[in-house]
């Protein structure tokens, strides 16, 4: 990419869009465009298209999506099928009618079945059912998959598809019931130790509300008290976690230095599987993750597992082979990480 290249990024104020803006800037982009949610509805064709025809960017980061924790997912299950795939077929189809160079799709490791093999290569798509809680997200990021491929393939488009894993950083949203697990046990921890410490006006100041009794009730409905943090599941299930600005920077690696022919192998008889996981190839029990969690924020009281609530996929890491082959690898360890978002949290809440 040219340093003066017409660069859109769809999601630009999200967890991950944030980090590419920051990291194209650090790097000398400078002809950055963005739109906001409000500005530019993705879900809307017609305003996708006027957009697209207005500004021909030349190349597309596509990090706006909608998307929640399992709870979320199992919940809005309408919204995340509905959005996610208008979202990405306005982008995409608008990127190939308005010649994008090159246009970035991020997808997840749910797209992969519920029990497959660990860790998880990139030819196990399609080869078994999903995982039932978010379901209909996964098969939304599959047909954005397919769709790269196959508009790559019909029309000599260079679009490119990588899979995250379960990410987390500055700017991640920190709801108490539609976030990932990750800045949701950040903020619960958090507010059980202000509890336990009758440090009542932060409790106030966090939640917004003006009444601790209000405060100490709506907290105990997400199972947080002066002596315990809920944790949703058994702690069994096994997740592993990639810090937003090393995704942003295997993002730009990707758009920088590959083309969607790197992303197969030569002489298959047919094309498949060409999108590429992002990962650490590391993962951590709930349980593990959740003591981390209480470590770091010096929390001294207990977790309690709550098995009404669901584990969702009991592992899915990533083998993450093909993406170190291609020349990258993460640079944050997870206790770091959780260390930086932690008092990222405390600076900006
Ligand atoms: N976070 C994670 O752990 C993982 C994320 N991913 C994928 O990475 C990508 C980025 O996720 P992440 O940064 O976490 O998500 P965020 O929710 O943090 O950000 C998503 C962004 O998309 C924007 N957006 C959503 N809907 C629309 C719309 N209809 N029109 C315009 N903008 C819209 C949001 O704007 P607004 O907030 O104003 O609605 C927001 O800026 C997504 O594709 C996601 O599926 C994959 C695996 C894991
Ligand atoms: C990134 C990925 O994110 C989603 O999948 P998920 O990995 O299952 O997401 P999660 O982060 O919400 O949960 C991870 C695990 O953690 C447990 N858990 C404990 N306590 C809390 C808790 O307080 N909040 C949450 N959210 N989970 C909790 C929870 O029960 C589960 O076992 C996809 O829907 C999809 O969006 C996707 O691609």
């Amino acid at each position: 990419m040219d340093k003066n290249a017409k660069i859109y990024i769809a999601g630009h104020r999200g967890l991950v869009g944030s980090a590419i803006l920051d990291n194209l800037r650090s790097k000398g982009y400078s002809n950055i465009i963005t739109r906001t949610h409000k500005e530019l509805d993705l879900v809307n064709q017609t305003d996708v298209a006027k957009f697209f025809s207005a500004e021909k960017p030349e190349y597309v980061f596509l990090a706006a999506a909608k998307v929640g924790g399992i709870i979320a997912n199992n919940v809005y299950r309408a919204d995340f099928i509905y959005e996610n795939m208008m979202i990405q077929n306005n982008v995409i189809h608008q990127s190939y009618q308005n010649k994008v160079k090159k246009l970035l799709f991020l997808g997840s490791t749910c797209i992969y079945p519920k029990n497959a093999p660990q860790p998880m290569k990139e030819e196990y798509l399609l080869t078994d059912t999903l995982e039932y809680t978010n379901e209909p997200y996964a098969i939304a990021k599959i047909a954005g998959i397919k769709m790269c491929e196959s508009y790559n393939l019909q029309y000599g488009s260079n679009f490119i598809s990588v899979m995250p894993t379960n990410l987390y950083g500055p700017n991640d949203n920190f709801d108490l019931e539609k976030s990932h697990v990750l800045p949701a046990l950040i903020r619960k921890i958090y507010l059980a130790k202000l509890l336990s410490e009758s440090r009542y006006e932060e409790v106030l100041k966090d939640l917004q509300v003006d009444n601790i009794d209000e405060a100490e009730n709506y907290l105990n409905t997400f199972g947080v008290s002066k002596n315990s943090v809920e944790i949703w599941g058994s702690g069994k299930p096994k997740r592993e976690f990639l810090w937003s600005k090393d995704m942003a920077d295997a993002c730009v690696f990707i758009m920088e230095n590959r083309d969607f022919k790197d992303t197969y192998e030569n002489g298959k008889k047919e094309i498949r599987n060409t999108h590429i996981n992002i990962g650490t190839g590391k993962d951590v029990s709930i349980k593990e993750l959740a003591e981390t969690i209480k470590q770091v924020i010096g929390f001294k009281g207990n977790l309690v597992f709550n098995t009404d609530k669901p584990d969702g996929t009991m592992r899915k890491l990533t083998d993450v082979s093909k993406l170190n082959s291609l020349g990258w690898r993460h640079t944050v360890e997870l206790e770091k990480g959780i260390e930086t978002v932690y008092d990222w949290y405390l600076t900006n809440k």
